[in-house]
């Protein structure tokens, strides 16, 4: 009978969460480094590191794991009826009913709506700004635009990023007080949560495939996926956005090239580049409905099973220079195993909208290094909330000669 695998010991009352809330990206790290691949990162919580085991459990044996479960179960989902948030026949009838509307053609088209809103961004040359607001408008307008046919204006997109801050705010907590306590984040929440039914009420009255697509659902059912879809749309792009900037800056020769390249095949690598460093999506876990075995270690039904992109995207087995920023790895024949490499998951479950993302982060990235010079105007550092998100990013900006720049 195989064992548990090994891991952290941690505090005798609190087990290793103190260690993991202070500091989750150096923690899981550590346990990867120290332990090896299979870890027991707390009690009934594994970190599996190695590329096979990643696609076993998101690719090859979906019918032993559940999405709804572990770390979420319990608490109150934000949007139930999303397909995001279902699992079984109910997410296979909901991927089925919309998968159909995500095409080759939306992501033609993708491409084109986020380059044109990257041409409207004015940054002021000469100066340190937070690329964030204008970065978070581009990504944001283009998504509702392509995918429901509605543009929003900018009291809508200050909504949803209200939202999306308090979201975000909430997953750093390591305090989960119940929702009905009057805390002032819970008011905040709510009037966020107010703000975003109304965004969505006007996504809802547009035309567009997808809302086509989902033309059966019921009122609560519609509401919860336009909000998904806005809120994992954009938070998500726009964070692969900015740390790719954060790349460029820090790396001139790379973004001279980006320059000239017009959004080909370089300003791609530099996009999964950035991913692989800074993937947006920087933990996916699972709850094990049976017992199962990874690399020879028991682990009980009931776990939660954890993959973190973090943790693996850096493993120097299977990426050369594994912290240095290189584009030109992804120029090649990829040679390395499919699960190193999973910035928006693998399987059936994996995103929706991958493709559309890195063809608006292509777009975006071109169009604005394309127009400017950026360096970087002093320390980043990653945040890891739901999504990783560059916090203290300030770019010091100038025009490319022969550009206009707003
Ligand atoms: C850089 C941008 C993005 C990243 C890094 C990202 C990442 C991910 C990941 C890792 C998953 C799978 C999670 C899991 O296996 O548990 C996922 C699922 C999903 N993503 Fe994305 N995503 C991005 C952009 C988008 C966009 C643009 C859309 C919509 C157009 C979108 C909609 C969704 C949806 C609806 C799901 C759930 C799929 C399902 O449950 O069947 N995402 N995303």
């Amino acid at each position: 009978m195989p064992g548990p695998p090994p891991g952290p010991v941690g505090d005798r009352t609190t087990g290793t969460l103190a260690a993991f809330t202070a500091d989750p990206l150096g923690f899981l790290t550590a346990c990867a480094r120290e332990h090896g691949d299979v870890v027991s990162i707390a009690s009934r919580n594994v970190l599996l590191c190695a590329p096979e085991d990643i696609e076993q459990m998101l690719v090859d044996r979906t019918g032993d794991f559940a999405k709804t479960g572990g770390l979420t179960r319990g608490r109150r989902q934000g949007f139930p009826e999303a397909m995001m948030n279902s699992d079984g026949a109910v997410w296979r009838g909901k991927r089925d009913r919309l998968g159909p509307a995500f095409t080759r053609d939306l992501v033609t088209a993708a491409a084109a709506l986020a380059r044109a809103e990257a041409a409207a961004v004015d940054w002021p040359p000469g100066t340190a700004v937070d690329p964030a607001p204008a970065v978070a408008r581009v990504t944001l307008r283009s998504v509702t635009r392509l995918l429901f046919g509605t543009a929003l204006t900018d009291v809508d997109v200050a909504a949803v990023g209200r939202l999306v801050a308090e979201i975000m705010d909430l997953s750093v907590s390591p305090y989960a007080l119940p929702e009905w306590l009057p805390t002032p984040r819970a008011l905040r929440m709510r009037r966020a949560l107010r703000g975003m039914d109304g965004v969505v009420a006007r996504i809802g009255a547009g035309s567009s495939p997808v809302l086509s697509a989902l033309g059966g659902a019921g009122a609560a059912e519609l509401r919860d996926e336009l909000a998904t879809l806005v809120l994992s749309g954009f938070e998500t792009t726009k964070n692969a956005v900015l740390w790719t900037l954060h790349h460029l800056a820090t790396h001139p020769e790379h973004a001279e090239r980006v320059a000239e390249d017009a959004g080909g095949a370089f300003t791609d690598a530099v996009v999964r580049e950035a991913m692989r460093l800074h993937p947006p999506a920087w933990l996916t876990s699972r709850e094990a409905l049976r017992d199962v075995e990874f690399g020879g270690y028991h682990v009980p039904a009931g776990t939660t099973v954890t993959v973190s992109q973090w943790v693996t995207h850096r493993d120097p087995r299977w990426f050369p220079d594994a912290d240095g920023f290189r584009p030109d790895r992804w120029l090649g024949p990829a040679t390395r195993p499919r699960g190193s490499y999973f910035p928006f998951g693998l399987g059936p479950r994996a995103c929706i909208g991958g493709a559309i993302a890195v063809a608006e982060a292509t777009a975006v990235v071109a169009e604005l290094g394309r127009r400017f010079h950026v360096r970087s105007a002093g320390p980043v550092r990653p945040r890891p909330a739901l999504s990783l998100q560059p916090a203290g990013l300030r770019l010091l900006v100038s025009a490319r000669a022969g550009t206009r720049t707003g």
